[in-house]
């Protein structure tokens, strides 16, 4: 794989959505890069616009202001230099597994024994080749996701984009397949976009982390994970891990905080017996009982 292909650029994003009275700007001013062959998360508080940035990496939007860029090309539509993941697994029903690796290859006009050796290669490396012949539904929620992410490799994108592709399994599957796509990457050392709420997920699988704020999302800190690579479970315990997990669970809830702001003020917490007047976010959570300051 060409590590020298696979930059990112997004320069200066703002995205409105409707006009008028539905007018909402969902990100505004949001700058992030991607360097060829690296692992970059993006976490937020929800609703912050982080699919917002995702769908114009892949070329689903174009932003209202701003641009995004790969290897320097302003990106106007989807491309098969970019491969995308999605939390929905969105594999074809009628389609065996292998028939579903293949896809990609099929519409680019490859052969069926290069597709076939490319496909078994890759259900090999996720531990699926015993499974080539069954149906998507035949399968469990993780494995069907392992497909979703070596069908969007098969055809050697140069950029990976994945918008919280475990958000829909079990915590224990999870962690699995977190190790399961940081063995897989390391093989090939694509550059990633990756989505995600989960702050451990974003560490133990990036090399950076970027945070945004509460919609209009912004970016609101940049943060490098100085962590070896390989990545290995115990990693989880190091003092750089933890420290990071505090540091990033410091900047998402005071965003998640200013995200629920109106809502707080309506009386969000008048079920811990609580009078909320006008404050401050700041205000508000610093007088909250203990129930609510614990993550
Ligand atoms: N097509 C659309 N029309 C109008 N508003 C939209 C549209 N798509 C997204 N939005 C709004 O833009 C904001 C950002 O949405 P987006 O889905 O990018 O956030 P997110 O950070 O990915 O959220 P979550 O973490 O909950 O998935 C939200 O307020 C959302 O309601």
């Amino acid at each position: 794989m060409d590590t020298q292909t696979g930059h990112v650029d997004v320069r200066n994003v703002g995205v409105v959505f409707g006009a008028g009275d539905t007018e909402v700007t969902a990100v505004n001013d949001v700058n992030l890069h991607v360097e060829p062959g690296e692992f970059v998360s993006l976490i937020g508080p929800s609703g912050c616009g982080k699919s917002t940035i995702l769908s114009i990496v892949a070329g689903f939007l174009n932003p209202s202001s701003g641009a995004a860029l790969c290897d320097g090309k302003p990106i106007a539509k989807p491309s098969s230099e970019r491969g995308v993941v999605f939390q929905q697994y969105s594999l074809f029903p009628w389609l065996t597994v292998r028939k579903n690796v293949e896809f990609g290859l099929r519409m680019a006009g490859v052969d069926q024994s290069t597709r076939n050796v490319t496909a078994r290669s890759l259900l090999d490396l996720a531990g699926l080749a015993a499974f080539e012949n069954h149906y998507p539904d035949q399968l469990s929620g993780g494995m069907k996701q392992r497909i979703g992410i070596i069908r969007a490799l098969a055809t050697s994108p140069r950029v990976l984009l994945m918008d919280e592709p475990f958000g829909a399994l079990d915590t224990q599957t999870r962690v699995v397949m977190q190790e399961i796509l940081t063995n897989i990457w390391q093989q090939f050392r694509i550059s990633v976009l990756f989505i995600t709420h989960d702050i451990e997920e974003s560490i133990f699988l990036s090399d950076r982390v970027y945070v945004m704020t509460a919609r209009p999302g912004r970016i609101k800190a940049e943060i490098k994970v100085p962590l070896p690579r390989p990545r290995t479970p115990d990693m989880h315990d190091a003092p750089e891990f933890v420290e990071l997990v505090h540091e990033l669970k410091g900047l998402i809830r005071e965003e998640s905080l200013a995200a629920m702001a109106p809502e707080i003020k309506q009386g969000g917490l008048a079920g811990f017996g609580m009078k909320v007047g006008p404050q401050s976010v700041g205000e508000i959570y610093g007088s909250a009982p203990d129930a609510l300051r614990k993550n």
